[in-house]
């Protein structure tokens, strides 16, 4: 596969002050990208880069080989053929749906922006709104038809900016589904920006975790739940804890308070203290194990229980148990480890 964008060690600057350092990363065609983090980190900065709306300090960014950012060269916006979906659906009140999906396609005969138009009104599940404006809308079929206004003169890029962000959880889990599945129908290579990890992880083939203007790790999400690069990455993504442990003579293996648990790479010599990740499914129930913890603190998921446990030690883990499980405050519960991979810090 050839690579479709790249962007090589781009900087972005604000009145001298560096919000984005020495970024890099590439996408091949129809992949779908994250860019996830805090507050601050500079995601939207990357992103408008990319659009065209931001010049870069240093580094390119190339789309197709095409170089369309470098310090003093800036390709305008308009003419580098990326689609755009903004968190407010910018969508225009006075015209309807059709109508606003077929604003970018004015280059095309009547007959051909028709054609397009019901393509990607059917796509987005949207005919039988078709005359309708959008103020007779709801939040989550505006973005669809913001989403089909983007696809509608095949990008080849398509930047997503916080687009879910105005509606609800529930609907948000759901529509970053409904449009993964939209964006892999039309093959197009797209990148999210996001502050929220459901979304992140339901949506994108790859995720850059970004810290203070840089991408700490470049990874599909499986790989970021279960190989987090660092202590911040383990504590950013997903729940868990990170238990005291300690390496044992030299066989490789980790002692923890819940028991021994084998490493395959170990940051530490034998005899050093390492913490490991815990995940609240790493911990399962089991009624004959000889390792108790008390209940202090329970949150109702509906198929599961999140419990907070206390070890004897003191040391708090979380373990996500079937819901018909249910243990009052203060009881003492038996618990295994039943962890499939192994991460450690020194
Ligand atoms: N136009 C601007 N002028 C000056 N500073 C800016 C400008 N835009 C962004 N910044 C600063 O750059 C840094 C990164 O901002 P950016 O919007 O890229 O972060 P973000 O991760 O997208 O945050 P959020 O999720 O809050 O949108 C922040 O410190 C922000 O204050």
């Amino acid at each position: 596969m050839t690579i479709l964008l790249s962007v090589d060690n781009i900087s972005i600057a604000y009145q001298q002050q560096t919000v984005v350092k020495n970024l890099s990363f590439q996408l091949e065609q129809g992949d779908i990208a994250c860019l996830l983090g805090a507050s601050g980190c500079g995601k939207t900065s990357v992103l408008r880069a990319i659009a065209g709306f931001e010049p870069v300090s240093a580094g390119q960014i190339s789309l197709q080989q095409q170089i369309l950012s470098q310090p003093k060269q800036l390709i305008p916006a308009h003419q580098r053929r990326c689609g755009m979906v903004f968190q407010d659906y910018a969508l225009f009140p006075h015209l309807t749906v059709s109508q606003n999906i077929a604003l970018g396609l004015h280059k095309q005969s009547a007959a051909q922006r028709q054609q397009r138009v019901d393509e990607l009104i059917d796509l987005v599940k949207l005919s039988a709104f078709a005359k309708q404006y959008p103020h007779q809308l709801s939040g989550g079929q505006q973005q669809r038809v913001a989403l089909a206004r983007a696809l509608a003169p095949k990008p080849l890029l398509l930047l997503l900016d916080e687009p879910f962000s105005n509606l609800d959880a529930e609907l948000r889990e759901s529509l970053s589904l409904e449009v993964r599945a939209l964006l892999k129908a039309e093959n197009t290579t797209a990148i999210l920006v996001t502050h929220d990890q459901h979304e992140a992880f339901a949506m994108a083939d790859y995720v850059g975790v970004m810290y203070n203007g840089q991408i700490e790790q470049w990874a599909s999400p499986y790989e970021l739940y279960h190989q987090p690069s660092s202590r911040h990455i383990a504590q950013f993504i997903g729940e868990g804890v990170l238990v005291a442990g300690k390496r044992c003579s030299d066989d490789g293996r980790i002692a923890l308070e819940l028991g021994e648990i084998g490493i395959d790479v170990c940051p530490c010599e034998a005899g050093e203290e390492v913490d490991v990740l815990i995940r609240p499914d790493d911990i399962i129930h089991d009624d004959n194990s000889p390792i108790q913890a008390k209940v202090i603190a329970k949150a109702f998921r509906g198929a599961e229980f999140l419990y907070t446990l206390e070890l004897s030690s003191g040391t708090k883990v979380l373990s996500l148990v079937p819901s018909h499980h249910n243990h009052q405050l203060g009881e003492m519960i038996g618990i295994k480890l039943a962890l499939d991979h192994t991460v450690a810090f020194s």
